[in-house]
């Protein structure tokens, strides 16, 4: 239906936003050989609540699950965090047909598609706006996705039987009862180092904790997620695979929460 072109959009980023070419960008490719066990790094921790959102398609970017952070939010903190982080928004990466589409990597190797579990800092900020720029002001999760048996929770497949009702760009859609903890993998450990938003403005203000195991889906959630397209000036538009190419470590440490 629609081929896979390489979005050029990364490497055009810095006129704009010169922050691209700084220190504490993200992705970056998790090598083991720059990540060293930290056995002060805490257990992360999730209240446990289903909590309510409305799925769009952000302009043809890709589709954001955005959660109330006002009212009884659902609030993250332990792991490398100081102090609660609210979960603001879900957003996944993906690829394009065989090409994968996660933005971290590991040793070099990319996942299928990576979820990103967006949160602010609470305890000192009063929204996701003011936090978005400060250095400690985000903590997001990243869970790498690959194609294997259908996920098990069935909460990735909440998401991805909703996605061919959000093809409109800007379209919306209800989606309460979500549980952020189900979509975490079993497994606690996680990598965590200082970073940056992947897409523009780029601002260097997110903690990054990204799950060291992956959580599986089906074919058929993977074609779902990546037959999203939109319907933009009358036409189709099929999203081009919204993933930022890995970025240099520039000295940072990557601490792991495993041996
Ligand atoms: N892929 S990721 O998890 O790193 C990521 C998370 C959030 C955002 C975001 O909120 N953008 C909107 C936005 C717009 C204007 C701003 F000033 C700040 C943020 C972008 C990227
Ligand atoms: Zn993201």
């Amino acid at each position: 239906m629609f081929e896979c072109s390489k979005s050029l959009g990364p490497h055009t980023w810095v006129h704009q936003f010169p922050i691209a070419q700084s220190s504490r960008q993200s992705p970056v490719d998790l090598r083991s050989s720059e990540t060293h066990f930290d056995a002060k790094l805490q257990p992360l921790n999730y209240d446990d609540k289903a909590t309510s959102s409305r799925m769009l398609n952000n302009n043809g970017l890709s589709f954001k699950l955005s959660f109330d952070d006002s009212s009884d939010p659902c609030v993250l903190n332990g792991g490398p965090l100081d102090g609660d982080f609210r979960l603001n928004q879900l957003h996944m990466h993906w690829g394009c047909d065989k090409l994968p589409g996660s933005e971290h990597i590991v040793d070099g190797n990319a996942y299928a598609a990576e979820l990103h579990m967006v949160h602010w800092n609470s305890s000192k900020y009063s929204s996701m706006q003011q936090a978005v720029t400060q250095p400690d002001g985000l903590a997001v999760i990243g869970v790498f996705i690959q194609v294997g048996k259908e996920h098990e929770h069935k909460e990735l497949k909440k998401i991805t039987d909703l996605l061919p009702k959000i093809t409109n760009e800007g379209s919306k859609i209800e989606l309460s009862g979500l549980n952020p903890l189900l979509l975490l993998p079993s497994s606690t450990a996680y990598w965590t180092y200082l970073g940056s938003l992947t897409t523009p403005p780029l601002h260097e203000s997110v903690t990054w904790i990204v799950m060291k195991e992956p959580l599986s889906i089906s074919k058929q959630q993977l074609k779902a997620i990546q037959s999203l397209y939109f319907l933009r000036s009358g036409k189709y538009e099929r999203l081009l695979n919204n993933n930022r190419p890995p970025q240099p470590l520039a000295g940072r440490k990557i601490r792991a929460s495993f041996k």
